[in-house]
């Protein structure tokens, strides 16, 4: 299946990433052969969102094998190499994954690997798919038919993935339906892919949309201005508690305080079975400098100390439902996925 929005690609020679930094101001991409360049471009979110994560980590093994092939390198610096690649994030279980998952064929050759990596991207963009029309299903059986006015944290669409996206992926179905009224984005601070990029896709798809401070989703939830939230995922435990960008678990309590429904959009790829609740998940801190400084303006006083962690933890009672590529699980009624695994 074709993704409409390319955000990663294999070129035949290189790990193509839309430099999702640049954006909106700029579509430029790089061309990745070298594994501190891609370790680079995961950690500055040139590329960003977990599923996307995970299918650059299963490529980057391609980008590790083939610059050990022109370097001479021994068994001992490629495997220190896919490491690198491994853990240059650490919440989004997809990146670990994506790796974890072609790294074991390279014994069979670079093309095995390639093409494990490959089925990595295609089965995101299909499950995609799957997950938009679950969730559109879910959401207008639970609401009804009409035009929906849902709210969205983060980035999840087209970008954050191979293609089509999770949540907007939602919203995306939903839109092809005449079911979306609008979409409220939120800006997502520090590093904005609200404003920048799920306002950039909703744009482009000609869904109506505001951006909003993060700050104001919980006035905008309990004026009654929202008949939904729906977000992505970085990492689901076993027991249905998620990790996705800083900012979610308000505006869950927000919908919670409403009495409306808090989704969570995620193939099964960022589902960890391994982890067994919200509080084994590693949450990345982030550079002081992100919420310190406005560009190269500093905001603060001298030695402001700086808390910056880029996700928080919903807890599953919180969650109503959570939409994979197979179905929902509802959470609310009791379902995890441990259980339905
Ligand atoms: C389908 S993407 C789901 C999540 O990865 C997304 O909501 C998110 O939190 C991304 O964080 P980011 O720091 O931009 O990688």
């Amino acid at each position: 299946m074709t993704p409409d929005i390319a955000p990663i690609e294999w070129t035949g020679d290189s790990l193509r990433l839309l430099d999702q930094t640049l954006l909106p101001a700029r579509v430029e991409y790089r061309d990745i052969t070298d594994v501190d360049d891609l370790v680079d471009a995961i950690k500055r979110l040139v590329v960003r969102g977990a599923p996307a994560l995970g299918v650059a980590g299963a490529l980057g093994v391609v980008v590790a094998l083939r610059q050990g092939e022109r370097e001479g390198w021994d068994a001992a610096t490629l495997d220190a190499a896919i490491t690198r690649i491994r853990e240059a994030r650490p919440t989004a279980v997809n990146l670990a994954a994506g790796v974890d998952r072609v790294r074991s064929l390279a014994e069979k050759g670079t093309d095995a690997v390639l093409a494990e990596a490959l089925a990595v991207l295609d089965e995101d963009v299909q499950g995609n798919h799957a997950i938009g029309r679950h969730g559109a299903d879910w959401l207008s059986t639970r609401l009804g038919a009409k035009p929906l006015r849902l709210l969205t944290h983060c980035n999840a669409g087209a970008l954050a993935t191979a293609g089509w996206g999770t949540a907007l992926g939602v919203v995306r179905e939903l839109h092809t339906r005449n079911l979306i009224d609008t979409v409220y984005a939120n800006e997502t601070r520090p590093l904005l892919q609200g404003s920048r990029l799920t306002a950039w896709e909703l744009h482009q798809l000609g869904i109506p949309y505001y951006v909003q401070p993060d700050s104001a989703a919980a006035g905008t939830i309990l004026r009654g201005h929202v008949d939904a939230a729906i977000v992505g995922a970085d990492r689901i435990a076993a027991n249905g508690d998620t990790a996705n960008k800083v900012g979610t678990l308000a505006v869950a309590l927000a919908c919670a305080a409403a009495g409306i429904p808090f989704l969570v959009a995620a193939p099964w790829s960022t589902i960890d079975l391994s982890t067994p609740d919200g509080e084994h998940i590693p949450i990345e801190q982030r550079s002081p400098a992100e919420i310190l400084a406005n560009g190269p303006a500093s905001v603060t006083p001298e030695g402001a100390r700086a808390h910056n962690p880029a996700f928080d933890v919903t807890p599953a009672r919180l969650i109503t439902a959570l939409i994979t590529e197979t179905g929902p699980l509802i959470l609310a009624d009791g379902q995890t996925p441990a259980r339905a695994r």
